[in-house]
């Protein structure tokens, strides 16, 4: 279990959050909902220590998060930021290696076993064949899941990733679908910042709904629905579509 308790953050010495509380169970796909602004980013930065924590603490499976240092961190919390403007002009395979860092010695040197899990990483997201070609001269969407590759090798329990379906198209989007249900077989806690509302009600255990810089909802994606908070969060109605394979969702 991640757990925010009574935190409040500054980003850049500006206050944004007071008071939070909120919890990310083990082994569940949680995702953070809200319109724009109203603090996921912020809410999320407090793990790498982008966000500065001013009050409260987070419990990483009851250790005091903020205590442990963020190389360490690293090891445990595999982070996949909103915005990657600056483009690696690196091969795919020397990127996604890049996860290994946290886990390298003072040496630096990669082990077999390093190895592995870079080769594993890229299988799993489809990028073996992207192996030397120039991260720079990929396509948003392959580039994307290079940056999961990356993410994939850092080897981390917990996963957490803002916005990751933006660049993808809708086969890139269904496989990344595919990918993070995957990541939880393998036990994986994910946390995500999804702003594809159906995505995030097929996909997700639990939400976060967030409004105004606070947390005014968790729960189930059927508690979330009959509560009717996310129509009042977004100022939307919903409409919802069964057929033999399942539940679809819509906003207008
Ligand atoms: N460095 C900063 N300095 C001042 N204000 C900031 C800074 N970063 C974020 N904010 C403000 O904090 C609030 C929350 O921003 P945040 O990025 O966490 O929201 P968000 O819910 O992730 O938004 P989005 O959905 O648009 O990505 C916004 O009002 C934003 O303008």
């Amino acid at each position: 279990m991640l757990e925010f308790s009574h935190v409040s953050a500054t980003c850049q010495h500006t206050k944004i959050l007071t008071d939070i509380s909120v919890s990310f169970p083990t082994g569940e796909i949680t995702t953070i909902v809200g319109p724009n602004g109203c603090g996921k980013t912020t809410l999320i930065q407090c793990l790498n220590g982008v966000s500065k924590v001013t009050s409260g603490q987070i419990f990483l499976e009851h250790e005091d998060l903020l205590n442990i240092p963020l190389r360490e961190r690293a090891k445990r919390i595999a982070f996949l930021p909103q915005v990657r403007t600056i483009i690696p002009t690196l091969p795919v395979r020397t990127l996604v290696e890049h996860g290994r860092f946290p886990h390298l010695g003072f040496s630096r040197r990669k082990t077999e076993k390093d190895r592995e899990i870079v080769t594993r990483a890229m299988e799993f997201t489809h990028v073996e064949t992207y192996a030397d070609q120039y991260v720079d001269t990929l396509s948003g969407g392959i580039r994307q899941r290079v940056f999961f590759a990356m993410i994939l090798a850092q080897d981390c329990d917990y996963i957490v990733l803002d916005e990751p379906t933006t660049y993808l198209d809708f086969i890139g989007q269904r496989d990344f679908l595919s990918l993070i249900r995957s990541l939880k077989e393998n036990g994986k806690t994910v946390i995500l910042i999804l702003h594809d509302l159906n995505q995030a009600l097929s996909l997700s255990d639990r939400l976060v709904v967030m409004q105004e810089q606070k947390v005014v909802a968790t729960g189930t994606p059927d508690t979330c629905i009959q509560s009717h908070i996310l129509e009042d969060v977004f100022h939307a109605s919903l409409k919802q579509f069964h057929d033999k394979d399942g539940t679809y969702y819509f906003f207008e």
